[in-house]
């Protein structure tokens, strides 16, 4: 039985260079995107007898992908505000993630993806652990997701073992699940919390299971600076010697680079996810993100944990990038508008390795689709969509969300999760904790 459905009247932002702007109609079937036009639907579209769905006063755009996040963290959102990183993490985070069960990793989870759906994000990747249970959510919630088990190697030799072999479980279990909507990548946390012989056994898994790798990478000046001292070189240099960027990869932050560590970025074809307001908000800096662009690296972006952000809307992450290095630099047309929009969704996709899958509004690929309500102040004049998308809008202006053609937001109430529940339990699992 084929599911189909018709979008009519509506105005859809593609990010498909070939037709950036369609007013028009959209068609899916099933999973993905069968038909787009503009003007009128042709009459053998009515014919199929899809269901009709009015676009009047929408903007259409691909789910906004976020490239880098720790879901479960929600739970500790405004515990430790104004804090740099290692402070954050060593003495804050990291004693209340070692509380955590898997069922505080299942709401912590659930209560981030509600707030992703209802921000616009329909693809995300996650680092961390309890994954099985993150994954659950992944399956219930109907997001698409890059999922990895994130492993610290501060630990006995037969501890390093066992978080590896349950890394390589779960992405034999869990890879192209649900659907297809799982991936797996995976994921040695640091260089500063794993040592060299444990990412090279972490890098050879990934390659023997054909598997992309991601990690934190140069966040922090005083992290490159420790590198140095126990390493004699920076983590750039570092994981290229330990084989990181020997395949498909993909680095949170790269806030801390030189002209030459940007270049072997480019020349390896690593990923870059840059997480702007996370890099703040824990004093770590400003990533070098027009050279990254410039020298061709692929930047997306990510909102890291909701701890150190505090919110997961992706909407923010693109304002904040096409405006803080114009600031930054004192140069006006660096990260333009569209610049920042394809961040958000297909230099995402490329960069969880989706690209031909999601990230654009093209037939084929798949519905991964969200509306805008455009009846509002702050979308007049209708004049540049695109503009009013990245300097004006937010996450609340997010009307419906689907992915893989399931709808899982209509008119801003969830379709596939129970918020009211979800709410409650996330709130007595950090009850818990806090206790
Ligand atoms: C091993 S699971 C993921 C691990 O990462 C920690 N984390 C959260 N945010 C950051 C960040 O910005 N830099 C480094 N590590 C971070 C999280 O607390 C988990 O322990
Ligand atoms: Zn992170």
């Amino acid at each position: 039985m084929k599911n189909r459905w018709l979008i009519e009247n509506g105005t859809f932002i593609t990010m498909d260079p070939q037709q950036p702007v369609v007013e028009g109609w959209l068609a899916v079937e099933n999973d993905r995107i069968a038909g787009l036009g503009t003007g009128q639907a042709p009459d053998e579209e009515r014919k199929l007898g899809a269901e009709l769905v009015d676009g009047r006063g929408k903007l259409y755009l691909p789910g906004l992908i976020n490239t880098h996040g720790h879901a479960a963290m929600s739970l500790l959102r405004g515990l430790a505000d104004d804090l740099r990183l290692q402070d954050w993490l060593e003495n804050h985070m990291w004693p209340m993630e070692a509380k955590f069960t898997g069922d505080d990793v299942y709401w912590g989870t659930s209560i981030a993806a509600a707030e992703m759906i209802l921000s616009g994000t329909t693809t995300f990747l996650d680092m961390y652990d309890h994954m099985d249970r993150v994954a659950e959510v992944v399956e219930q919630s109907g997001l698409r997701a890059v999922l990895t088990r994130g492993v610290i190697g501060l630990c006995p030799p037969d501890v390093q073992t066992a978080k590896l072999n349950d890394a390589i479980g779960f992405a034999k279990s869990w890879h192209g699940q649900a659907g297809g909507r799982i991936r797996v990548m995976m994921s040695p946390h640091a260089p500063y919390t794993c040592p060299p012989d444990y990412i090279e056994r972490i890098v050879a898994a990934a390659r023997e299971l054909g598997l992309p790798l991601h990690t934190h990478m140069s966040e922090t000046a005083a992290e490159v600076a420790q590198n140095v001292k126990d390493y004699g070189v920076r983590p750039v240099e570092h994981l290229d010697r330990l084989g990181l960027f020997s395949g498909p990869s993909l680095v949170a932050h790269a806030v801390h680079l030189t002209d030459e560590e940007i270049a072997l970025l480019a020349e390896r074809g690593v990923a870059v996810s840059h997480n702007p307001v996370s890099n703040l908000k824990l004093a770590s800096g400003v990533a070098r993100v027009p050279e990254l662009l410039k020298a061709g690296v692929t930047v997306s972006l990510g909102t890291d944990s909701a701890a150190s952000n505090n919110n997961l809307d992706l909407f923010e992450e693109i304002r904040l990038a096409a405006l803080l290095h114009k600031g930054v630099t004192g140069d006006p047309t660096a990260v333009p508008a569209p610049e920042a929009l394809r961040m958000g969704t297909v230099y995402g996709a490329k960069s969880l390795g989706l690209e031909g899958e999601t990230g654009v509004l093209q037939p084929g690929l798949k519905a991964d689709l969200i509306s805008v309500r455009t009846n509002k102040p702050h979308f007049v004049p209708a004049t540049d969509y695109v503009s009013h998308l990245v300097y004006a809008a937010s996450g609340a202006d997010v009307a419906d969300v689907w992915v893989d053609g399931k709808q899982l937001l209509r008119e801003r109430q969830l379709l596939t999760l129970d918020a009211e529940r979800i709410r409650f339990e996330a709130q007595r699992a950090f009850d818990r904790l806090r206790a």
